[in-house]
């Protein structure tokens, strides 16, 4: 969940994505209407327009340019086009971040009667123009790039152009576009030829203002001269934003999400079919196909594995490779990018960042010159990581850090706002797992001193947002029996942490795995996709597909628990689990650490333990195979987090003492130490 007050986001590791989004509209559809509505004879409407900053760039150019722009509502604007008369701007034109509006933009401003200047921010300024402008002086353009090696600012002189044969030489929808939209101003016919199909929303666009037809033979036409004709038009969801919604769901397996609205334009959506290669499971419901089809997607989380993404089906996927390679380092195995030297001159140099901020999470990645290794899989360390100034680099590590083990830092995110306002919002209702109303029925419920402890708590990973009564103690000492009946008169969770390491020693027996060597447990521990979350005021727990609760209390579990509960990378993995139950409800979690390591700072600590022959004798009752002495011995000894009273906690012998004296006892202990208890 993150924090949103600054310029950088906080996540805390939460490894479900539930719930329905509706993604703001989509990016490239918007920068392209706006344009043509710009060019085109009488009114537009649009509505779904993405106001980021990209488009907001677009917004202004258009406005130079003399088109009237009007918000109707937040997401709707209405143009008043030129019929292509447009009028010479002022000043330069600012494209901000936007390589697809200083490409496009180009295309128009070459053919016009007047010259113009085309600026951008400093990593626009960085980025290659020399593919638009070759084939617009092939075009009879005169533009001069003022910065080293072609770069932008870009001096646009008018001129009168002509229609050429270009066969691009290398996949681009943004030089593909930057030629139809020059080709509409100048003499004869334009054709183009493209090396691999990339995304069409300019020539759909084209047609919906009535260019109709513009395919010939294989080749793109336009004839210079023609008039475009304003026509209404719903922008869908941007298939690129939700696109880390929809690998965060499919990669975490236990998620059910609903992307409504969504752009399901086939030049776009190869993210899904890499997805459904990987083992993901996609529903995928197109609702409309005019101009742009868009519809619903139905995802359900995965164990994921490792793919090859390369050649043609890099150009489908552009956008989309930071957050599939964050996909890679969840699945299991190796993923491969290759042919992807293009992700180099994007926002940022995507292929260094990536790896840079891969290592720091801990997912062992190879950089290739035109690609990544990446060795997914691993259990990954909280780490703080930087955006690169890149929105694209900002989102797809907020998803990674959800995996991690601790909370994690994203910095410099503002970029997020360029293609997607509203990010941290719809991050918060999807990632929580609360169930809805918890929360507030337990601030009802126990008063603004828990709504005060939660919000101050988040600063601290350690803390709990809830309050959390800690009960641990040895085998057979009634911890189970008490903390139930207690979390009953509480009205709080109930929580046995027990079972997470008797679930992780089934799991691991289940795999063969040889417990006595730490080094190969710690190897499995990191395959294996354990989640709980609170459900019903009770602790779920899956691992992979299978509940695991049938099994739990088996002999060989007995006998083996405290082996695996001794391995720091057990310990280590659960850590943050356990932790994050209590950002879900108020919990009485009951275990052998939870008053020492798991919440050391709850102040409601009671260490419960009993006659040994007691204890045995109540277990011997259950009709349970458990050597429960020799358990307590190896959970004592342990180096990590072993079994032993927090200093300030309160040690109750219940030897002789009925579930109900101490319950009551724990009860006045909670409130002398201030529970506001009614
Ligand atoms: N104070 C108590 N007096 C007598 N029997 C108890 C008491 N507390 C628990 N028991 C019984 O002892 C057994 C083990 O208790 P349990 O709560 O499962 O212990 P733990 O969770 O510490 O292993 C259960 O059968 C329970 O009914
Ligand atoms: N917080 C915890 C909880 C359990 N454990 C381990 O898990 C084992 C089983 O815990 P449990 O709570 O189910 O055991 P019982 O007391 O119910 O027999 C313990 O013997 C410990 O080895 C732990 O190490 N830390």
């Amino acid at each position: 969940m993150p924090d949103t007050s600054s310029r950088s986001l906080r996540i805390f590791p939460s490894r479900r994505i539930r719930g329905t989004v509706t993604v703001p509209g989509d990016k490239s559809i918007t920068h392209r209407a706006l344009l043509l509505a710009t060019l085109a004879e009488g009114e537009s409407r649009l509505s779904g327009v993405l106001t980021g900053e990209d488009c907001l760039a677009t917004i202004r150019a258009c406005q130079a340019l003399g088109a009237e722009i009007e918000f109707l509502n937040a997401t709707t604007v209405r143009v008043k086009g030129r019929d292509r008369k447009l009028l010479a701007p002022a000043e330069p034109i600012d494209c901000g971040n936007s390589g697809t509006l200083m490409r496009l933009i180009a295309g128009i401003l070459a053919g016009q009667p007047f010259s113009s200047c085309l600026i951008g921010d400093a990593s626009l300024s960085r980025r290659p123009m020399a593919r638009i402008l070759v084939p617009l002086r092939q075009m009879g353009a005169r533009i001069d790039a003022k910065g080293p090696g072609e770069l932008p600012p870009l001096e646009i002189h008018g001129s009168q152009l002509h229609g050429i044969d270009y066969r691009l030489p290398l996949p681009s929808a943004q030089v593909k576009s930057c030629l139809l939209l020059a080709g509409l101003f100048a003499s004869g016919v334009t054709r183009l030829q493209e090396p691999i199909p990339t995304r069409d929303h300019t020539e759909r666009l084209l047609r919906h203002f009535g260019l109709w037809p513009i395919f010939d033979n294989g080749q793109l036409v336009v004839h210079g001269g023609v008039r475009l004709h304003g026509h209404d038009l719903f922008i869908p969801g941007d298939f690129s934003s939700a696109a880390f919604w929809i690998v965060a769901a499919a990669a975490f397996p236990g998620s059910e999400l609903f992307v409504q609205g969504v752009g399901l334009n086939p030049s776009r959506t190869g993210l899904l079919k890499i997805l459904l290669r990987m083992g993901a499971t996609v529903k995928e419901t197109i609702e409309s196909c005019e101009t742009e089809p868009y519809g619903t997607l139905e995802i359900r989380g995965e164990r994921l594995r490792g793919t090859r993404i390369r050649g043609e089906e890099i150009a489908q996927v552009i956008d989309e490779l930071p957050i599939l390679a964050v996909a890679g380092a969840l699945a299991q195995g190796e993923t491969i990018i290759r042919d992807a030297s293009e992700l180099r001159v994007k926002e940022s140099d995507r292929l260094a960042a990536l790896a840079y901020n891969l290592r720091a999470f801990g997912v062992p990645v190879e950089e290739l010159p035109d690609g990544l290794i990446i060795e997914g899989g691993h259990p990954l360390r909280a780490a703080s990581v930087q955006s690169f100034g890149d929105h694209r680099i900002a989102m797809a590590f907020a998803i990674l850090a959800l995996a991690a083990d601790g909370v994690s830092v994203i910095e410099d995110t503002a970029c997020i706002a360029t293609s997607y306002p509203g990010f941290e919002k719809d991050f918060e209702s999807l990632t929580q797992s609360e169930i809805p109303g918890w929360g507030e029925r337990a601030f009802r419920q126990i008063g603004h001193r828990w709504a005060r402890w939660a919000k101050e708590s988040l600063e601290d990973p350690a803390e709990a947002r809830f309050p959390v009564v800690a009960i641990d103690g040895t085998a057979a000492s009634g911890k189970t029996t008490v903390a139930q009946e207690l979390a009953r008169r509480l009205d709080f969770a109930y929580c046995s942490t027990g079972v997470l390491y008797r679930a992780m020693t089934w799991k691991l027996l289940q795999m063969g795995v040889d417990i006595s060597n730490r080094f190969r447990v710690a190897r499995a521990v990191g395959k294996i996709p354990m989640d709980c979350w609170i459900e019903n005021h009770q602790l779920k727990i899956r691992v992979g597909d299978e509940d695991p609760s049938p099994y739990l209390r088996d002999p060989e579990v007995n006998a083996n628990v405290s082996l695996v509960a001794s391995i720091p990378a057990v310990r280590r993995y659960l850590l943050p689990l356990q932790r994050k139950l209590a950002r879900q409800a108020p919990l009485v979690m009951e275990g052998r650490d939870i008053g020492t390591v798991v919440f050391p700072k709850t102040p409601y600590k009671f260490f419960l333990d009993a006659d040994p022959l007691v204890r045995q004798e109540r277990r011997r009752q259950q009709g349970e195979t458990d050597l429960l002495l020799e358990r307590d011995q190896k959970d004592r000894e342990r180096k990590l987090a072993p079994l032993k009273p927090a200093h300030d906690a309160v040690i109750l012998d219940t030897t002789r003492t009925t579930v109900n004296e101490l319950v009551e006892t724990i009860l006045r202990h909670l409130k002398r130490k201030g529970m506001n208890l009614q």
